[in-house]
């Protein structure tokens, strides 16, 4: 079985003498601030002007720009959207580094595909939460924590290791589990799960049943309920206990449809388009491709997202919600807060 590291392993020490600076302030970026901060470790933020800086600031940060968060901090972790770290890199973060500092990453992808070449005499490791950044927020409040994987890419001081681990301590991740990995593994890994399973096919998987039930002239409320929303409930078993404790608490009709019906819809078949997804990752066809989208100011991306923001399930999910104010978690209160925010901001 594969290292992994809890709490009492880690050696604190090698970051509690340290100035972090943790730049961006979006999904991970506040939870990685805010834990690490409630978890003893000196903490500023880098930022440009804009509604993180503000909402860095209200939750009691010291904000700098990003070029000086650079120049004060001994670690400089980049929570930047991957597709904007290579410019704020060359532009900010490259010239304020200074000899035997650690810049980190909570993904590998623009030093695994050459994005950010690294200067020489700085220590570059990654720590990369499993988790969404809200969930890595929430789950530490909670006394619990989000996996996460270490990985060193450069060792100048000879602490890049124990600078990981600590770190990812501090985050509140050494509480559910630190595995070792690379840069490659990470990324590639990463970007195959969100497509092929917990993105990608998850949202297809839930789109398909949904229209094979209205198509079929089922009321979509009933589809709602049964192809998205009760996903947690049974994902919840899952996470807690596996496919065996999911299976204890269905029913034995759902056991045996899982077993007899679950492979005829995710097939050989699907397992080779998956084998192409993870191809395309491996070889850096879908790193290429999505560094171009964004070069062309994402049109690809921003027409699908519209497309997508308009299906019938989204419409039918809204409605429902909003009748069950009970699962509405803070991540939606937060989006709700901040389209007021904006609303301020463009009156
Ligand atoms: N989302 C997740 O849960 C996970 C993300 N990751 C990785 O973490 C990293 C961060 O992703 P994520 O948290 O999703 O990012 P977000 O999009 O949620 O947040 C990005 C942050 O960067 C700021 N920002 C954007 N552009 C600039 C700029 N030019 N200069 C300064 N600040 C800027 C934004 O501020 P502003 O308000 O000004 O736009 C915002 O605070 C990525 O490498 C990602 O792959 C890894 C694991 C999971
Ligand atoms: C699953 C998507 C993810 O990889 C994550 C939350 O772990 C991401 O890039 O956001
Ligand atoms: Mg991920
Ligand atoms: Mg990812």
């Amino acid at each position: 079985m594969a290292k992994v590291y809890y709490e009492k392993e880690i050696d604190k020490q090698v970051l509690q003498e340290k100035k972090i600076a943790v730049v961006g302030y979006g999904s991970q970026g506040h939870a990685h601030a805010l834990n690490l901060r409630e978890s003893g470790y000196d903490v500023v933020v880098g930022l440009r002007p804009g509604k993180s800086q503000q909402k860095a600031e209200e939750d009691g940060f010291k904000v700098y720009s990003v070029a000086d968060a650079v120049k004060v901090a001994d670690v400089v972790m980049v929570l930047l959207p991957d597709e904007h770290q290579t410019e704020v890199y060359e532009a900010s973060i490259k010239p304020n580094l200074q000899s035997g500092n650690a810049m980190a990453f909570a993904h590998g992808f623009n030093i695994h595909f050459n994005q950010i070449v690294p200067p020489s005499d700085v220590d570059v490791f990654l720590v990369a939460p499993k988790g969404p950044g809200h969930l890595v927020r929430r789950t530490y409040e909670g006394g619990a924590g989000v996996p996460a994987l270490y990985g060193v890419f450069q060792d100048v001081t000879g602490n890049a290791k124990q600078l990981s681990l600590a770190y990812s301590q501090g985050i509140g991740a050494a509480r559910a589990g630190v595995l070792e990995t690379s840069f490659q593994e990470e990324t590639e890994t990463d970007l195959f799960g969100e497509q092929a399973v917990l993105c990608g096919g998850l949202t297809n998987l839930i789109k398909a049943g949904f229209e094979t039930l209205t198509e079929a002239g089922y009321q979509p409320e009933v589809a709602y309920f049964e192809c998205m929303h009760e996903v947690k409930l049974i994902v919840d078993l899952l996470y807690e206990g596996g496919l065996e404790n999911m299976r204890y608490s269905v029913s034995d009709t759902a056991q045996w449809g899982d077993f007899v019906s679950g492979p005829r819809v995710i097939n050989d078949e699907t397992k080779a388009r998956m084998k192409e997804v993870l191809s395309e990752v491996q070889s850096g066809e879908f790193a290429k491709g999505w560094i171009l989208e964004n070069k062309a100011n994402r049109p690809q991306f921003y027409a699908i997202n519209a497309l997508e923001n308009q299906h019938p399930i989204e419409k039918v999910g809204k409605e429902l919600r909003d009748l069950m104010p009970f699962v509405k978690q803070p991540l939606q209160a937060t989006k709700e807060k901040q389209k007021d925010v904006n609303v301020h901001v463009t009156n």
